[in-house]
């Protein structure tokens, strides 16, 4: 299996370019199934996620056309099955964002429930009852969501939590609905905002993308059309934060700096100088050692958590004490260990996580346990005195493209071994 070797001790200074975002690129390719004809989609990024995803396209019968790297074209006009079979499923809980598609195009749709998965137990129950909302009838046998309706309707959603798989689930089942569908308490990240962009593309009719009301009026059909995806708002977080934590200087370009308010307003409290320009981030903490900082998570646009982890790396080598409350996942501290190994001083109560910082970590081997789990270690890698060999890097591959090439133009010492 493979691994990732770190040898900390060095600041990162330079550029990096930011992919296309692995949360906003999941439910569009999702979305090309509404359509009647071919989708383009531009700067898909290069991750396991998204070759699971086009397998779970291919296997439907749509037709996965790779034009050039990061662009992309989908034909669902040949979709014959409407089965998702656990096989994939399993791997990667947003191809269950394949069952309002399907269900609103085809009538019918049977997804496999998604696994259990470290940071939590993650049920579908509110994308269940959002889709019954719009006249689904959905029942659970042998381990699928089978769900039928000769054609949605428009409804009244109100979610009693906030949830963006199941706002996006209901958002584009809704847009082939016969009729008005208002969403309360939608989920707002910048990634809803991008799909709905998307299906406005492919003739959707949608208000309200990035409020907590989002109204679609139903249309007949969806055309097909084309979208770029937008830059992931959580790499540009992590190599960030990888700026701050190892006193460097480091530009991010190709991002959406607007779509990272809170997470920016952090770095700044953490002592960073924090400058956008057009689509550039850059942080600057070339001779400081961050300031530990107090963080809640929170649906967007509170503080998100898929940067939580990277935070907590953070904290574990600055100065002072910092609080870390999760609030989204009930189970998403498994780092937390793991940076114990390396010499961190962290503290868990229920949902909060106390991190008193440490002037140095020591490198040793740890473990991978989830996605951003995997980049908070590979952060504290960078700094920690020695080698860090990180196993289990399956995980980072789902969300970060070419980290450690990327990583490496900005100075670290960072390689992958068989
Ligand atoms: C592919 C993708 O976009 N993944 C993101 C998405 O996950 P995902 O869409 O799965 O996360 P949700 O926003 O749905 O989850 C929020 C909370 O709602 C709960 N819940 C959710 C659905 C449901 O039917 N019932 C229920 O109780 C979850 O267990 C969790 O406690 O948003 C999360 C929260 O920002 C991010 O961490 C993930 O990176
Ligand atoms: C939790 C994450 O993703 P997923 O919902 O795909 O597991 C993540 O991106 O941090």
């Amino acid at each position: 299996m493979q691994k990732i070797i770190v040898s900390g001790g060095i600041a990162l200074n330079g550029e990096v370019a930011i992919s296309g975002a692995k949360n906003a690129v999941l439910p569009i390719l999702c979305a090309t199934l509404l359509a009647d004809e071919p989708v383009s989609i531009g700067n898909v990024p290069d991750l396991h996620d998204v070759k699971t995803t086009l397998r779970l396209l291919a296997e439907l019968g749509a037709g996965v056309i790779v034009q050039d790297g990061a662009d992309l074209q989908i034909d669902p006009r040949t979709v014959r099955s409407h089965v998702a079979p656990y096989e994939l499923v399993k791997t990667m809980r947003a191809s269950v964002l394949v069952l309002g598609p399907l269900l609103a195009k085809h009538g019918a749709a049977e997804v496999s429930l998604p696994g259990g998965c470290a940071i939590g137990s993650r049920p579908v129950d509110l994308h269940i009852k959002a889709l019954e909302a719009l006249g689904a009838r959905i029942t659970l046998e042998h381990g699928f969501i089978k769900a039928s309706a000769a054609r949605l309707r428009g409804g009244k959603v109100a979610f009693d939590i906030v949830s963006v798989g199941a706002t996006e689930n209901v958002l584009m089942a809704a847009t082939l609905a016969d009729g008005t569908t208002v969403i309360d308490n939608a989920a707002k990240e910048p990634e809803i905002v991008d799909l709905a962009d998307c299906l406005v593309a492919m003739g959707a009719d949608i208000e309200g993308a990035g409020t907590d009301r989002i109204v679609v009026r139903g249309v007949e059909r969806l055309h097909g059309g084309s979208h770029r995806v937008v830059a992931d708002r959580i790499e540009t977080g992590t190599f960030l934060v990888a700026a701050a934590m190892t006193g460097g200087c480091v530009t991010a370009t190709h991002a959406r700096p607007g779509t990272l308010d809170t997470v920016l307003d952090k770095l700044v409290e953490a002592g960073a100088d924090v400058g956008t320009r057009g689509d550039a981030i850059t942080v600057d903490m070339r001779g400081r050692r961050p300031k530990a900082v107090d963080l809640v998570t929170a649906p967007h646009p509170g503080f998100p958590t898929d940067m939580q982890a990277q935070f907590m790396a953070m904290n574990c080598i600055a100065e002072g004490v910092g609080t870390i409350d999760e609030t989204i996942f009930e189970n998403r501290f498994m780092h937390v260990q793991e940076l114990v190994r390396l010499g961190a001083e962290i503290h868990i109560e229920g949902n909060r996580a106390t991190v008193t910082g440490v002037p140095k970590l020591s490198g040793a081997p740890v473990m991978a346990t989830d996605l951003r789990a995997s980049a908070s270690l590979i952060l504290a890698g960078l700094v920690a005195e020695g080698d860090t060999t990180i196993d289990r890097i399956y995980h980072l591959d789902r969300g970060y493209e070419n980290i450690e090439r990327k990583l490496s133009g900005l100075g670290a010492k960072i390689r992958r071994v068989d």
